[in-house]
């Protein structure tokens, strides 16, 4: 776990835990053991800390927080290092992050590649630095940019580090090496100046101007959070406090912070996030099918969600076609696109080298002859299925053979696309959330025909442009969207029976949800959810009339189609739920408890359904395709996570109930897995792929 080596009188500790050297109890053994055997041996006059393989450690081991803590802890095993008389230097490369970090503080000197990172991601994990980080950062950096690393968990690359003197020199070439020539270079100098715990922190006076200003930040940027509160506290007590005592208070925070929920449900998200790109399907899954090579692609259709997908895949450095059906709508597509990255690179999210290079991959266009040679395209045009048969049959005529056919359509049957060419093996869906360069989520689709090559590409696709992709199998609405339908006509009948837009949206984002079903519907445009409406009923030969309040003995909303005909689209035309009149209805309005139940129950009662049938193979694609498509809060972990927490009894229960009182809306059929698992009280680790059993 820890390889131990004496190179003339430097001692080298190389932490050696694949795949990110993680402090794991066995780990905090060996490096306990190496540092007393470095500290006694006379003949070793200086340390030097490092990782195998990858990486520095990249924190303590997030699988072991949920067991009973094992002595030595971090905290233990590294005052070991700052007490030492020998010099300790830590010799950075890849990531060193959380306890990793916390251990490099501990060392005398810090090193570091250029292309390293380092911070403290345990906010992210519903925790923070709880080995003595949030007392020793700011005594090296000063508050403001420990406050900063520490409540974002951002990452920062070695020359910011050095900036700031959190790592002492940058290296070239081999870690080794390096930390050996340094620990030489220092080996007779005096180390009292180096022990971080003896110094003060250097704006400590202005400790609650700075407190109080990440204090009003995180509670706006991360409102419902608890961990990024504990920590603005934990680092002001590295000012306001004495060493030891400020350690206390970070461990006090710690200790709470690990039992509340919130962390749970964070780390059981890492590990979903993760767990997901290990994707299944009939015939083929991660580890059999390789992906093929994708240089050139092309988005038909420059709307909302084109010019998104076009942003995205310029961004990661493809050349992109965009296709527009008339000259006015590509120009404003192209200028959207750019006016995306332009603001990007203004708030410092894009370096201004990729922009300059997207302005060139950029290829607007209106000939479908330009797109014969691409590797993928991608269509964004209207939800209409003649439509999108007509441009993929076009496009299955034209294009090479090996190109892969995928379509953004937030609904329609993908094997339905796929019977309009000759290569059905080679047509997905590639669904992205808007705003497609913002939303995380990439929901993949395979139909009956789509190879597990095809899948493996938009997979890897998925991957290079920085989404988090889940693979799902064809149907109506595919995962997202079918979960997140009765959720939306839920939430549209709960204003047919008298409630208001602001009321159901507050209720969810008092759940923590950044916004509610209408100032969503607002955003992505209401003509959508109209179309969908309409395709569904033209696909069972239904005409639907304004009044239409059943579609095959199935209860609709007529409000779909009030709100389209009125050009009330959302933000598009300026105007939806934000500027329809409030209702005067006399209809009771319902308590808050029963509109958390019918828009959530509804979905959760759909999602067992989609892992009964196996469109979705593990609740881990679920919760992670509601968490990046939906903005559901992390720290609640997903809705299936959020159903076990409840109890499937209870949730099973309520969902009878409301089957019993809305007979006409098939979505409260109870699902049979449900019935099932909350019958025979089956533990979710047992019915997800694993990711809850490592908790
Ligand atoms: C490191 C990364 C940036 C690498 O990214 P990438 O290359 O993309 O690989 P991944 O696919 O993400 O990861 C590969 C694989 O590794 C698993 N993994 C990654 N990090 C960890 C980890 N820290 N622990 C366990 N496993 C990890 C990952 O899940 C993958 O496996 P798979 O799921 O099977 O596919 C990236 O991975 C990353 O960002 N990782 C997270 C880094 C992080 O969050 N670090 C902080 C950890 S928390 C920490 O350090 C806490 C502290 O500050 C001190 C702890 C004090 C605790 C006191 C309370 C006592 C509780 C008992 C614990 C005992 C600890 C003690 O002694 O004090
Ligand atoms: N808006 C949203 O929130 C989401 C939409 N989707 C799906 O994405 C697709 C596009 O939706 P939006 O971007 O919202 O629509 P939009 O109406 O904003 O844009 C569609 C664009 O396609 C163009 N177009 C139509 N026919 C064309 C043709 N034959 N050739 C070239 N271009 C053509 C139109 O001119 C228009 O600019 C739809 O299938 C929709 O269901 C998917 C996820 C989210």
């Amino acid at each position: 776990m820890v390889d131990y080596s004496v190179h003339g009188q430097v001692a080298v500790l190389e932490v050696n835990n694949p795949p990110v050297n993680a402090f794991s109890h066995n780990v905090r053994v060996g490096l306990d053991r190496s540092i007393d055997k470095a500290i006694k041996d006379t003949n070793v006059k200086a340390i030097v800390i490092c990782g195998k393989g990858r990486t520095f450690p990249a924190g303590a081991d997030i699988r072991e927080f949920d067991q009973p803590h094992k002595e030595p802890s971090l905290t233990l095993v590294f005052e070991k290092l700052e007490k030492t008389t020998k010099p300790v230097v830590a010799a950075i490369h890849g990531t060193c992050l959380g306890g990793g970090l916390e251990c490099a503080l501990f060392c005398h000197y810090r090193i570091a590649q250029k292309t390293a990172r380092v911070g403290f991601p345990e906010v992210q994990i519903g925790i923070l630095p709880g080995a003595a980080g949030t007392q020793r950062l700011p005594r090296l950096t000063g508050l403001h940019v420990a406050m900063d690393m520490i409540t974002s968990g951002r990452h920062i690359f070695a020359p910011e580090a050095l900036k700031y003197g959190i790592i002492d020199e940058m290296f070239t070439g081999d870690v080794i090496n390096a930390g050996i020539k340094f620990a030489k270079s220092v080996m007779n100098k005096p180390l009292e100046d180096r022990c971080l715990m003896n110094k003060t922190v250097k704006d400590a006076d202005q400790a609650d101007q700075i407190a109080d200003e990440f204090m009003s930040l995180v509670k706006r940027k991360y409102k419902g959070f608890e961990a990024p509160i504990d920590c603005v506290k934990a680092v002001k007590a590295s000012a306001t406090l004495p060493y030891r005592e400020g350690l206390k208070m970070e461990s006090r925070l710690m200790q709470k912070l690990l039992l509340s929920g919130q962390s749970a449900a964070q780390r059981y998200a890492f590990f979903s996030e993760r767990a997901v790109s290990r994707w299944k399907m009939p015939g083929g899954n991660f580890q059999t099918a390789k992906p093929l090579p994708i240089k050139s692609t092309a988005v038909i259709g420059a709307g909302t969600m084109g010019t998104g997908i076009a942003v995205c895949l310029l961004n990661a450095g493809y050349q992109v076609y965009l296709l527009e059906q008339n000259q006015k709508f590509l120009e404003n597509g192209v200028k959207t696109i750019r006016g995306i990255i332009e603001g990007s690179v203004r708030l410092g999210k894009t370096p201004m080298a990729v922009a300059q290079k997207a302005a060139t991959l950029l290829k607007p266009t209106m000939k479908y002859e330009d797109l014969a040679d691409v590797d993928l395209v991608i269509e964004a045009v209207y939800e209409n299925l003649s439509l999108k048969r007509e441009i993929f049959s076009k496009l299955d005529k034209l294009c090479k053979p090996t190109t892969l056919l995928c379509s953004n359509t937030s609904s329609l049957d993908i094997d339905r696309i796929g019977t309009a060419t000759k290569r059905g093996d080679k047509v997905a869906g590639m669904h992205f959330f808007a705003p497609a360069y913002y939303m995380r989520l990439l929901e993949n689709i395979y139909s009956t025909q789509t190879s597990p090559t095809t899948a493996a590409t938009i997979m890897d696709v998925g991957r290079k442009i920085g989404k988090v992709s889940v693979l799902v199998k064809s149907c109506q609405g595919f995962l997202a969207n079918r979960m997140r339908g009765p959720f939306a006509v839920e939430a549209y009948f709960l204003l047919e029976e008298g409630s208001t837009p602001q009321e159901v949206d507050s209720v969810m984002e008092n759940l923590g949800m950044p916004m509610g079903p209408f100032k969503t519907g607002d955003l992505s445009g209401l003509d959508i959810g109209y179309k969908i409406q309409t395709e569904l009923a033209k696909s069972k030969g239904v005409e639907l009339s304004v009044d239409s309040k059943f579609l095959m003995g199935e209860r609709i909303s007529t409000l779909t189609r009030t709100m389209y005909d009125n050009g009330r689209l959302g933000r598009k035309t300026g105007k939806g739920w934000y500027r329809y009149e409030k209702p005067g209805g006399k209809l009771a309005t319902p308590d808050e408890e029963e509109i958390l139940e019918r828009l959530m129950y509804s979905c959760i009662n759909e999602g067992f359904k989609i892992l009964e049938e196996g469109v979705a193979a593990t609740p881990e694609d679920i919760d992670i395709s509601w968490i990046y498509g939906f903005s559901w809060p992390k720290y609640l972990g997903g809705p299936m996570y959020y159903a076990n927490r409840i109890g499937l009894d209870k949730i099973y229960q309520r969902i009878c109930y409301y089957h019993e009182n809305f007979p006409y809306s098939s979505h409260w059929i109870p699902s049979r897995l449900l019935l099932k698992l909350s019958e025979n009280k089956v533990p979710m680790s047992q019915w997800c792929s694993g990711t809850d059993s490592k908790l």
